[in-house]
């Protein structure tokens, strides 16, 4: 008994029972940006797995848990989970992946969901995609989005505005000033935008090699 012990300790001392942290890029954009329209294209060219922060959120809301009512009252303000049910759910998410690729998508929304990652998780992003588009535009989508999401209302749309600019830009703001952001105009056609992104992940490829 006590030399399997020994064994096991032996091994971690000598890093051998280490594993390598994932890969994680975060995808921010403002609501309707285009975030997982995106995210599914990276998925089929560069072998991510791909969470969406609100469609775990919204699965976990219709799936009669605890925090289901809370969950739906805050995604129907327009405002943000508390960082713990987030940050659980993503956890969950990306053990059960069996995946080490992950694009978050839509998260983190505010300095306490970046921090609460990172304390949680150990994992800092390789790097930020940012989709700039203008909020008229990302208006426009919403409203035709048809997904039958509660949210998609204008006046909901609206306090969603009003929440990225004030909570979720300044996280935008924190990876630019320590250059992990890699921002693209949005306000193209969807193959134009996939365009650059393609250019982006390609980069960060060469650089593994
Ligand atoms: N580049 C684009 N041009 C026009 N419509 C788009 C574009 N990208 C996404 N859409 C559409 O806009 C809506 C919002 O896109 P979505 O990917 O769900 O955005 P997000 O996840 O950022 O809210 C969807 O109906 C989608 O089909
Ligand atoms: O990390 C997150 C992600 C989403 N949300 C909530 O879920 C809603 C919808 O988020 P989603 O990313 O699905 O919206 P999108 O930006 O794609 O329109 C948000 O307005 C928030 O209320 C949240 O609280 N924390
Ligand atoms: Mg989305």
């Amino acid at each position: 008994m006590e030399t399997v012990v020994d064994a096991s300790t032996s091994e971690e001392a000598n890093g051998s029972a280490v594993e390598k942290k994932p890969t994680v890029v975060f995808v921010l954009g403002g609501p309707g940006s285009g975030k997982g329209t995106q995210c599914a294209y990276i998925v089929e060219h560069f072998g991510f797995s791909h969470f969406s922060a609100g469609d775990l959120l919204r699965a976990e809301m219709n799936s009669g848990s605890e925090n289901g009512l809370m969950i739906r009252s805050m995604i129907n303000e327009g405002k943000i989970v508390p960082s713990q049910v987030t940050v659980n759910l993503l956890q969950q998410a990306m053990e059960e992946s069996g995946n080490d690729k992950f694009l978050i998508d839509g998260f983190p929304r505010n300095e306490e969901n970046r921090a609460a990652f990172e304390a949680d998780t150990g994992i800092e992003p390789a790097f930020v995609l940012f989709f700039d588009c203008p909020k008229e535009e990302m208006e426009r989508r919403i409203l035709n989005r048809n997904q039958g999401r509660e949210d998609d209302n204008i006046e909901t749309a609206r306090k969603r505005f009003k929440v990225f600019l004030e909570s979720s830009l300044p996280v935008v703001e924190y990876y630019e000033s320590i250059g992990k952001l890699q921002k693209i105009d949005a306000a193209r056609a969807i193959e134009e935008v996939f365009e650059s992104v393609k250019t982006v992940f390609a980069s960060i490829n060469e650089k593994e090699d």
